[in-house]
């Protein structure tokens, strides 16, 4: 571990200064693409004014024998469109593959002014993420970057999750986590075969009602991540970095996919992978707060003042811990209104009403 002194220093001559704090821009959504399919990358230039991230994937999901096309298509696509203000990840393929060392040699090369972050899968542990460092300080100062790159990890190995604390602080250029649901259960050795979700068997039962254990007990399925993403999201708090949840396999199934997306939300994190279009619209809709508890978000705030003693507001005692709850959501909301019109016309409508 580096010296607390020396965290900060570029670890190249050269390389751009690390940031010190991680920008909070709005990635409710990261949508993967293969830059190897013609039909998808076609897709790019309308999704860029959708979506808050477009990552293009070289690791799994593309072909072993498409992975050298897939990385030069994501340079072709980087250099022919114009991103605007929506952010351009890649994930890379893993730290042991024959593919990662020319992943990141082209990629920072060719288009290191052009990304923003860059996703490193079946992360182990701290030491994964100052390879990865190094490596990127190297060839930063090799392509005379002036901006630096940064870095998330996904959590989807059992080690990860055991060093997840460690792993989200190990470099300046931590940008967040994601959880990889579905190479985490391999990891685990967990019996379910589904990308994310539930599984109808992970559950809890009321309590016999008499002496026939069957009849009338109600069960209720749990969340099967709900550990792993209430780990995540500490870890990353700690540490002053993002946490998202991952994919949701089942395409075909918009509701229960809102569901994950919307504990996710509801437990911190800032966003969701999409993996297909229709699952932009759902991760816009749950990962931007709703307006009216925006505009009550913003009530509190307004009544409360300089945030010291205890009020009634319709009903409910507000104090300084509930107007830290409320700043969360309200400034979740500007920043996200400044991305998206409609939202904010939606935000300030509600907030009228409210104090009205
Ligand atoms: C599990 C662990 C992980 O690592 S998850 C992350 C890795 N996986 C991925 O990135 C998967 C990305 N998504 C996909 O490959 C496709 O969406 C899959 C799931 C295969 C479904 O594709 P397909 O059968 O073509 O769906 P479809 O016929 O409904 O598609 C309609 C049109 O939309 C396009 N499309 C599909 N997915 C995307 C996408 N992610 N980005 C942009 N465009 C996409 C399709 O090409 C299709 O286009 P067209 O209408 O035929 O021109
Ligand atoms: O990469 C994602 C996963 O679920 O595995
Ligand atoms: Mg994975």
């Amino acid at each position: 571990m580096r010296s607390p002194k020396d965290f900060f220093a570029p670890l190249a001559v050269g390389a751009p200064d690390p940031v010190r704090e991680i920008p909070a821009l709005p990635s409710r959504m990261i949508h993967f693409f293969d830059p190897s399919n013609a039909k998808m990358a076609a897709k790019v230039p309308d999704l860029a004014k959708k979506v808050d991230v477009l990552l293009g994937n070289l690791e799994d999901a593309v072909r072993a024998d498409r992975k050298e096309a897939a990385r030069q298509g994501l340079v072709e696509i980087a250099k022919a469109t114009d991103f605007g203000s929506t952010q351009l990840w890649t994930r890379i393929n893993s730290l042991d593959s024959p593919w990662v060392l020319d992943d990141l040699i082209t990629l920072v090369t060719e288009i290191g002014d052009k990304l923003d972050v860059i996703m490193v899968p079946k992360v182990e542990g701290a030491q994964d993420i100052h390879y990865v460092d190094r490596l990127l300080a190297q060839l930063e100062a090799r392509a005379g970057l002036r901006r630096p790159l940064l870095v998330h990890a996904i959590l989807e190995t059992a080690s990860g999750v055991a060093n997840v604390e460690e792993i989200a602080g190990a470099s300046p250029r931590m940008q967040g986590i994601s959880l990889g649901p579905a190479d985490l259960a391999a990891s685990r050795r967990m019996k379910t075969t589904r990308v994310g979700g539930g599984h109808p068997g992970y559950l809890v039962r009321t309590d016999p009602v008499g002496e026939d254990l069957h009849e009338g007990r109600t069960t209720y399925q749990q969340d099967l991540w709900h550990y792993t993403v209430a780990r995540m999201v500490d870890a990353c708090a700690m540490h002053g970095i993002l946490p998202y949840y991952g994919p949701f396999g089942d395409i075909r199934d918009v509701v229960a996919c809102e569901d994950q997306f919307r504990n996710a939300f509801l437990l911190g994190c800032v966003g969701t992978w999409t993996l297909h279009p229709v699952q932009v619209d759902i991760a816009k809709r749950v990962f931007s707060p709703e307006p009216k508890d925006v505009a009550w978000a913003r009530k509190v705030i307004a009544a409360m003042g300089d945030g010291t003693g205890a009020v009634m507001i319709d009903g409910k005692m507000q104090d300084d811990a509930s107007v830290k709850q409320c700043r969360v959501v309200a400034e979740l909301a500007d920043k996200l209104a400044e991305r998206d019109p409609e939202l904010k016309q939606a935000y300030d409508e509600a907030t009228k009403e409210a104090l009205a």
